[in-house]
């Protein structure tokens, strides 16, 4: 029976698998979000806590990926090592983009705030996000790592606000690709990043 459960996660996720997948994370995040605005009330924090450890059980029963990399489970399509899907970055709705740059919104909930604001590694994370897609994007291909991010704080990110954001590709040197972005409230700017990333070594 185990090994029938680990050939059926050892494979790639199906359409139906993805999607119970967000949902799972979605709810995850829903409760971190609102731990993070409500006033602490001890009795219903510890129901909480029993009902969450009671969901974690469920999930430590269940088979982990597999180390082989090369396996099916371990496919682009995976939610799993998709950073917004589950639940790591606040999900980035791309209106424009092509080869070179890209255009976006994100909104951060209240999970990555401090205190009215959004918690500038939160901010990090997001743009090492951002960079990277277009580090690993089309015009440059294959995969390169975060050599390097630089983040300038420029003025307060709003929490529960829709943000712009736009993401370029300022040069490319060999392996290194050099990528600058930033974040805007309104006309506000807000963040700007710059960072390089770098392609492994062929041979
Ligand atoms: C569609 C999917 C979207 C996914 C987006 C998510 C992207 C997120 C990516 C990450 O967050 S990866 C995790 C965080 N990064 C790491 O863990 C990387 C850890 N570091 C390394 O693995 C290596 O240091 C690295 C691959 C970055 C570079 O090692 P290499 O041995 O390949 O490069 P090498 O040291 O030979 O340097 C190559 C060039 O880059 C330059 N370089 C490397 N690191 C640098 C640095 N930190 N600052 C400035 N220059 C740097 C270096 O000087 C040299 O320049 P030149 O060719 O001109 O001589």
């Amino acid at each position: 029976m185990m090994e029938r459960i680990h050939a059926m996660v050892a494979s790639a996720p199906t359409a139906l698998e993805r999607r119970a997948y967000r949902n799972a994370v979605d709810a995850a995040v829903r409760i971190l979000d609102r731990l993070a605005v409500i006033e602490p009330d001890a009795d219903t924090l510890r129901k909480c806590e029993r009902a969450l450890t009671q969901v974690e059980d469920a999930l430590r029963s269940l088979p982990t990926l597999p180390e082989d990399v090369e396996a099916p489970a371990h496919a682009p399509g995976n939610p799993r090592f998709n950073p917004a899907e589950r639940g790591l970055v606040p999900a980035f709705a791309i209106d424009a983009g092509d080869t070179g740059q890209l255009v976006g919104r994100v909104q951060f909930s209240p999970r990555f705030g401090g205190t009215a604001s959004v918690h500038g590694g939160a901010l990090s994370l997001f743009f090492d996000d951002a960079l990277g897609m277009v580090a690993n994007g089309s015009v440059t291909g294959g995969v390169a790592r975060t050599a390097f991010l630089r983040i300038d704080y420029r003025s307060l990110a709003p929490l529960d606000v829709e943000l712009h954001c736009r993401v370029w590709i300022e040069a490319v040197d060999g392996r290194k690709r050099f990528i600058r972005g930033e974040l805007c409230h309104g006309d506000r700017l807000v963040a700007e990043a710059e960072g390089l990333w770098v392609a492994p070594r062929t041979r």
